[in-house]
């Protein structure tokens, strides 16, 4: 596949300036830079969403012009985007012929059909099963079967690891090998360095919208592919100290959630959940998506009914406290899904910079808005966050994903909050965004910032944390030392509680799997490569 001078303006940005890139057949090949240099657009107009205002290109040698994604996938390429879209409540079978009946029918030769692809490619996937039973590896594969299913012989992915653990990452990487070994393609854009390094035959570099290079993943270090991202070196990490002190800021206790689902059946989410953060602690919860966590934040900031349990805040009692009460109490929230819960999409920035913080300086003055206070407040975070954009009139949506990332945590670290509730805080952001983030958190913490963290991204999590919960359905099962422990063993303690190999922490002081075995270092900052090991 040959992309010949392709640019694309965007009104105040050239998010694509004449871009070139070979991808040979039968490799994978992977797209690197900063946030918002451009690789989102331009896999876009590969795929055939968006077209470019210059530039060619060509697949197998002819030149191709795509109006849609039906013309991209009736020419071989397909693509998995970041957040998934399988219906729940079909089956597998369903949800991959859904939209390409035409090709095998729904009954059994589509059936063998899927049988046949998952085997010559290794996916597991089982055609009859419920996606609403499938994690979130799983949901992938999924994905990927319906792409090739299609006929893909090239495929796109979109950050695929960023919500797997370590061994899914594995897994996920046998198949893509798999699929290289059949001479298919694969385009892959990632933030994990490390990750590019062991699975990529090719890496292009693209920064500020153009390929600033390619590199050799045998002969390039993390730090040395990070430094060609951002075009100068990156400043050294700090060094891990605790700032946790004795004086709890939240305390939760016998947490009890159901929920019912849409058969009918009451199923318990959060079971009998306690803990405390102290001022200055970041506790971090490990575990699986789906096991609870996104209804232990809702619970915490007031947005779900509790069947039982007491929350305390700095001292108070919040357990009927309204959200808006919490809020202005002190708590800020960096949410799991930001274009949800994070932003309004079609808002422009200083609007966006007003959500959630309505009645709080400097978005009000008494009972009025301040706007233009909200205005230069917003300014103010777009350069200490480093947002990048022509300015905070254009909308949320508009924004590349890492850079909405970085004016929801610019906003949520502006009003001082004395519990920041940060799930996934830096997910989508590049390496350098990354580190700037993590200090800002530290920064906080050493101001007494209690925080409660919930990632997918393990060497996050270990190398923020001061107290590590290993969550698994709706219990916290197990914990581990942050100083100790690795990802690897991390993530096993993780999926090897979904195989019931844990035990209650109450039980058993530390469970096998998570106790800390080596006294390597804990360095896991992405600026030293901390991803490599
Ligand atoms: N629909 C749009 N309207 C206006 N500007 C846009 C639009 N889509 C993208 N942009 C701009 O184009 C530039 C490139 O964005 P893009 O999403 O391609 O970056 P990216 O490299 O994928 O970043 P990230 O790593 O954060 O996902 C950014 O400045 C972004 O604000």
């Amino acid at each position: 596949m040959e992309l010949r001078g392709i640019t694309k303006r965007f009104p105040g940005v050239v998010a694509n300036h004449d871009i070139d890139i070979t991808v040979r057949r039968g490799t994978v090949h992977a797209l690197v830079g900063e946030n918002g240099a451009g690789k989102s657009t331009l896999m876009k107009i590969l795929y055939g969403m968006q077209k470019p205002d210059e530039g060619t290109i060509a697949v197998d040698g002819e030149q191709v012009s795509f109006h849609n994604p039906g013309d991209a996938i009736a020419r071989g390429i397909g693509m998995v985007h970041q957040h998934f879209m399988l219906a729940d409540y079909l089956t597998v079978l369903e949800n991959v012929v859904l939209g390409s009946e035409k090709l095998h029918g729904i009954g059994d030769r589509a059936r063998a059909r899927i049988k046949e692809i998952s085997d010559s490619y290794g996916l597991g996937v089982r055609p009859d099963a419920m996606v609403e039973d499938l994690g979130v590896a799983d949901r992938q594969r999924v994905e990927i079967l319906k792409v090739l299913y299609r006929g893909a012989r090239t495929l796109i992915l979109d950050e695929p690891t960023a919500v797997l653990v370590p061994q899914e990452v594995d897994a996920l990487f046998d198949n893509l090998r798999e699929l290289k070994a059949e001479g298919l393609t694969v385009i892959f854009i990632s933030h994990k360095l490390g990750e590019v390094l062991s699975v990529a035959d090719e890496i292009t570099v693209i920064r500020r919208g153009t390929t600033v290079g390619t590199a050799d993943p045998k002969r390039t270090t993390t730090k040395q592919l990070a430094e060609l991202m951002v075009g100068s070196e990156l400043p050294s990490p700090e060094t891990r100290e605790s700032t946790v002190t004795d004086v709890p800021m939240l305390t939760v206790d016998g947490l009890r959630l159901s929920a019912t689902d849409p058969d009918g059946v009451v199923r318990s989410v959060l079971d009998g959940i306690g803990f405390t953060i102290h001022k200055g602690e970041v506790l971090g919860i490990a575990g699986v998506e789906g096991n609870g966590q996104s209804e232990l934040v809702d619970a915490i900031m007031g947005m779900r009914h509790l069947d039982a349990g007491v929350l305390t805040l700095d001292g108070d009692d919040i357990s009927r406290t309204p959200t808006r009460k919490r809020r202005e109490g002190g708590m800020g929230v960096i949410p799991e899904d930001r274009h949800r819960h994070g932003l309004l999409l079609e808002a422009p920035l200083w609007e966006n910079r007003i959500l959630g913080h309505v009645t709080e300086r400097p978005n009000s003055k008494g009972a009025f808005l301040d706007l233009k206070g909200a205005r230069a407040d917003t300014e103010r975070i777009v350069r200490e966050y480093d947002v990048r954009t022509p300015g905070i009139d254009v909308t949320a949506a508009s924004l590349s994903g890492g850079n909405q990332q970085k004016l929801i945590v610019g906003r949520e670290m502006s009003h001082a909050p004395k519990l920041l509730i940060a799930a996934h805080p830096t997910r989508g952001v590049d390496v350098g965004a990354q580190a700037q983030i993590w200090d800002q958190i530290r920064e906080a913490r050493r101001e007494g910032l209690a925080v409660l963290l919930i990632s997918a991204d393990l060497d996050e999590l270990i190398g923020l944390s001061d107290t590590l919960r290993v969550m698994y359905r709706g219990r916290l099962v197990a914990d581990a030392d942050p100083a100790t422990i690795t990802p690897e063993e991390l993530g096993s303690a993780m999926t090897g509680a979904a195989t019931g190999h844990l035990e209650a922490p109450d039980e058993s002081p530390a469970p096998k799997d998570t106790a800390p075995e080596s006294a390597e270092s804990t360095d896991t900052d992405p600026r030293n490569g901390g991803e490599d090991r």
